[in-house]
């Protein structure tokens, strides 16, 4: 395996030590195959002294395990998609570079006393590419992407939730991660809360606190759909404020042209751009597959515009059924 790819996974296995060991192994190995003995003996060395139960941790720096308990609320992801994979406003695309390089050069830019934007607000419509990109922008940074689930960790038993947050960003503070907050207008709801909730009230205002305070050496990103149920409080604590858009014609049909660029097909789609207006772009994902799907069920080497508009039928039903089940 290629020597990036391996330094990729030993980042990502990072904090659970079977993974990291095996991977470590297999750079020592690779390292052995291209005769780079001295290299590979000190590399075993170092991960052989390295942290065991009963001794002390020597050699290679101690993992700091990511907490057990917060399995429920946090989930690691292997990234699967790249820049190809995502359209993305120009504008958007601007911000990510700017940010991307600052994370490179940031060890010089904060030798010099200035901070590094490492604190990101994500606002924008359901499927409207905040995870993918927060996926994308974790796998162009070579960092792993961690994605807490804020709505699971607050109405997790409240005793343990605090203890939880800490240790979060203990390890977001020594870790560099791409640290992904999923569904932040939870806390501004749970903010809003009072009387018999007021301690759940104190676990959402230390998660602030901790978010004002922490300097993560990688990434904090948070996502919500509703901004305008974020109070300034909340706003003033990010670097950056990042919009996510449904996709306008031009960005709709730049997604279209992406999702059927290795699919022969019989049409235009774009020639279907107009009763697409307002779809999010998971919606109009969901079209896509549907009518490639349907040209392979039926074992027909192109997809029709009859495949597309039975497609395009179905998602326009899903999205009556989603807009009742929301107004009950
Ligand atoms: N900008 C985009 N470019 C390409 N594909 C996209 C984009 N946005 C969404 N998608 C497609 O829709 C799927 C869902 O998008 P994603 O999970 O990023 O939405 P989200 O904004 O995080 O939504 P939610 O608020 O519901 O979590 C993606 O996995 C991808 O297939």
């Amino acid at each position: 395996m290629a020597r990036g790819e391996l330094m990729k996974k030993l980042l990502a296995s990072y904090g659970r030590d079977e993974e990291f060991r095996a991977v470590a192994e297999q750079i020592i190995g690779e390292e052995e195959k291209k005769n780079n003995r001295v290299l590979a003996r000190s590399l075993r060395k170092s991960l052989e002294t390295g942290p065991s139960p009963r001794s002390k941790p020597r050699g290679l720096a101690p993992l700091i395990p990511f907490p057990e308990s917060a399995g429920d609320f946090i989930e690691l992801v292997e990234p699967s998609h790249n820049k190809q994979d995502i359209v993305l406003s120009s504008e958007n695309v601007r911000i990510f570079l700017s940010l991307l390089r600052e994370y490179r050069r940031g060890d010089e830019i904060r030798r010099r006393g200035l901070p590094v934007r490492s604190k990101l607000l994500f606002c924008g419509p359901p499927g409207c590419g905040k995870t993918l990109c927060a996926e994308v922008f974790a796998a162009e940074l070579g960092l792993p992407l961690y994605i807490v689930k804020i709505d699971r960790l607050i109405s997790s038993y409240l005793g343990e939730t605090a203890t939880n947050i800490r240790k979060i960003f203990e390890f977001a503070r020594k870790q560099p991660t791409v640290l992904f907050f999923d569904e932040f207008d939870a806390l501004a709801r749970a903010r809003s809360e009072d009387g018999e909730h007021s301690e759940l009230r104190r676990v959402v205002n230390s998660l602030l606190i901790f978010i004002d305070r922490i300097q993560p050496k990688g990434f904090l990103v948070a996502a919500t759909n509703f901004d305008q149920s974020l109070d300034s409080a909340i706003w003033r604590r990010f670097d950056e404020v990042i919009w996510f858009d449904r996709p306008d014609r031009r960005m709709a049909a730049r997604f279209l042209r992406m999702k059927f660029k290795n699919v022969p097909l019989q049409f235009d789609p774009e020639a279907h751009l107009d009763g697409l207006d307002g779809y999010s772009y998971a919606e109009l994902e969901r079209i896509c597959v549907q009518a490639i799907k349907a040209s392979i069920i039926d074992q027909r080497k192109q997809v029709s515009e009859k495949d597309f508009l039975d497609a395009l039928v179905d998602e326009r039903r899903r999205r009556r059924r989603t807009a009742r089940i929301a107004e009950a």
